[in-house]
């Protein structure tokens, strides 16, 4: 389902004065239809840059990174965008949620933006999206109806969860999705995406700094055995 081949990225320096640093040579990782696996390794290593190049947010320079078949350098980038609203479910450090909307209308969006995701739900989705923020704790009438600008950081990464898994897509890509949620809700949060990924049959790629997330995945991998020159995934 995710098939990343001698793929390599480097941003641009951000300034002359702060040079970004970043360089990303990914020798190979795969994960097969339905597979969960938790990506790990020290800050600014490179995860949530590799996470984005899954995502086709960016786009490699070099090699191939394949999501479902589709090789996403084929693809232009409005191409990308589509494919990644149909057949990905993203929930990234900075959301990407609209703030004047409200919570009920972001998680929608999954479904505004995709028509194979709107075709699979049809009447349904507002259901199936009050469904999923109950289970988030993010069903309470005056939560549903407000703009998230004024929910908190771990609120948002709720909604965020919601959006991505509405739709069943086949790919589920979350950074840390859980670094603002306190115990309680992080563990009824990493129930909740197991399950439905268990149930859609999505492959699901997870990147968290915590350790004790990591036996609940299929696979722990640590983001520096990626690089070039050492053991594939
Ligand atoms: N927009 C950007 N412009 C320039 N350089 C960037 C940009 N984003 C990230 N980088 C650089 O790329 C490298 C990898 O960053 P990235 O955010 O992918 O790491 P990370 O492993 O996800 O870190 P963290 O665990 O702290 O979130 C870092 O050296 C960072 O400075």
């Amino acid at each position: 389902m995710i098939d990343v081949e001698n793929a390599t990225f480097s941003w641009a320096p951000r300034t002359a004065a702060a040079p970004g640093t970043g360089v990303l040579d990914i020798a190979s990782f795969h994960l097969d239809a339905g597979e969960t696996a938790f990506l790990h390794g020290p800050s600014g290593c490179g995860k949530s840059t590799f996470l984005g190049l899954v995502a086709g947010v960016l786009q490699a320079q070099g090699g191939t990174v394949r999501v479902d078949g589709t090789d996403l350098g084929s693809l232009s980038a409005p191409a990308r965008d589509r494919f990644r609203a149909d057949r990905m479910g993203v929930i990234f450090q900075m959301f990407n949620l609209l703030p004047y909307l409200s919570v009920l209308d972001n998680v929608l969006l999954a479904v505004r933006f995709s028509e194979r995701r709107h075709a699979a739900l049809g009447a349904q989705a507002k259901d199936e999206a009050l469904r999923l923020l109950a289970h988030l704790r993010m069903d309470a009438p005056e939560l549903l109806a407000a703009p998230v600008a004024r929910l908190s950081v771990g609120q948002q990464q709720r909604v965020a969860a919601a959006r991505a898994l509405l739709g069943r897509p086949p790919v589920v890509l979350a950074d840390e999705p859980t670094s603002a949620l306190d115990e309680e809700v992080k563990a009824e949060f990493i129930d909740l995406l197991l399950a439905e990924c268990a149930e859609a049959g999505s492959t699901l790629l997870f990147v968290s700094h915590d350790p004790r997330l990591a036996g609940r995945f299929d696979r722990a991998v640590e983001f520096r055995d990626l690089a070039a020159g050492r053991a594939a995934a």
